[in-house]
């Protein structure tokens, strides 16, 4: 099998922490990697059959669920929204950890909508539909991208649901977290037909798969 590999990882601020993982894994870019002037997309590996590509978060589960990449690292955050038939998380990395939450004005700003419609500013507008449709609840997402934050005092939307850790961004923008929807950590993904054709496939996920069982029992 002489075919390169591709391995996608997210640009942002999961791939600090998936580096030294990668590396227990025998996946290490080349050098140019680390360097934020270079606008190359694809890099090099220590591996003469492996490539990395470096794209948005959301791209990633994109590319290997449709095979374009084989394998990559991606949040669980991402992974629920898009719930791609072809993408399977075989190993919880244990980094990039947060949860998803909905939250709203500290001052009661989201009392203005009804009981049973509701507008979310979110950047995931299928799982945010999913948790309210729990509750009996319809909700209209208003899709953003990012400073989801700014959406209430704004008026274009009573709630947001968005990611969290430190709390920090929520408290700085006036709003308080009001239900917790789903707790976020990173996964390696794989795409399903690679991983039943190719053996370097399987072996790369035996070798993330040791090394989380490893770090879980240290
Ligand atoms: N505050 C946070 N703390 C910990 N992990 C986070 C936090 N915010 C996001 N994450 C995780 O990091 C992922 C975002 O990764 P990253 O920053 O690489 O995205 P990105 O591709 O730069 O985003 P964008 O598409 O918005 O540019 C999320 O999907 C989530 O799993
Ligand atoms: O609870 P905190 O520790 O404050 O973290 C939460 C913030 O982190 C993420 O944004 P990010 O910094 O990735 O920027 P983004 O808005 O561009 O997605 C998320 O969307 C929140 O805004």
């Amino acid at each position: 099998m002489n075919d390169s590999l591709t391995f996608a990882v997210p640009k942002g601020r999961i791939l600090d922490e998936a580096l030294p993982v990668m590396a227990r894994a025998g996946v290490v870019p080349e050098e140019g990697f680390h360097d934020k002037a270079n606008r190359s997309l694809t890099f090099a590996t220590t591996r003469e059959d492996m490539r990395l590509i470096r794209v948005r978060a959301f791209d990633v589960a994109t590319f290997v669920a449709h095979g374009a990449a084989q394998m990559g690292i991606v949040g669980s955050d991402v992974i629920e929204e898009f719930d791609y038939a072809d993408l399977y998380a075989p190993v919880d990395l244990d980094i990039g950890h947060c949860h998803l939450a909905v939250a709203e004005p500290k001052e009661g700003g989201a009392s203005i909508d009804g009981a049973s419609h509701l507008r979310v500013a979110t950047k995931y507008p299928n799982l945010t539909r999913r948790h309210f449709e729990r509750q009996g609840i319809q909700a209209e997402c208003v899709k953003l991208n990012g400073a989801m934050e700014i959406a209430p005092e704004l008026g274009l939307a009573g709630r947001i649901v968005d990611l969290v850790s430190t709390g920090t961004t929520l408290r700085e923008n006036g709003l308080v977290e009001t239900s917790r929807i789903l707790d976020i950590s990173a996964r390696l993904i794989v795409n399903r037909a690679a991983l039943k054709t190719d053996p370097r496939v399987a072996a790369l996920v035996e070798a993330f798969r040791a090394d989380a069982a490893r770090r879980e029992a240290a």
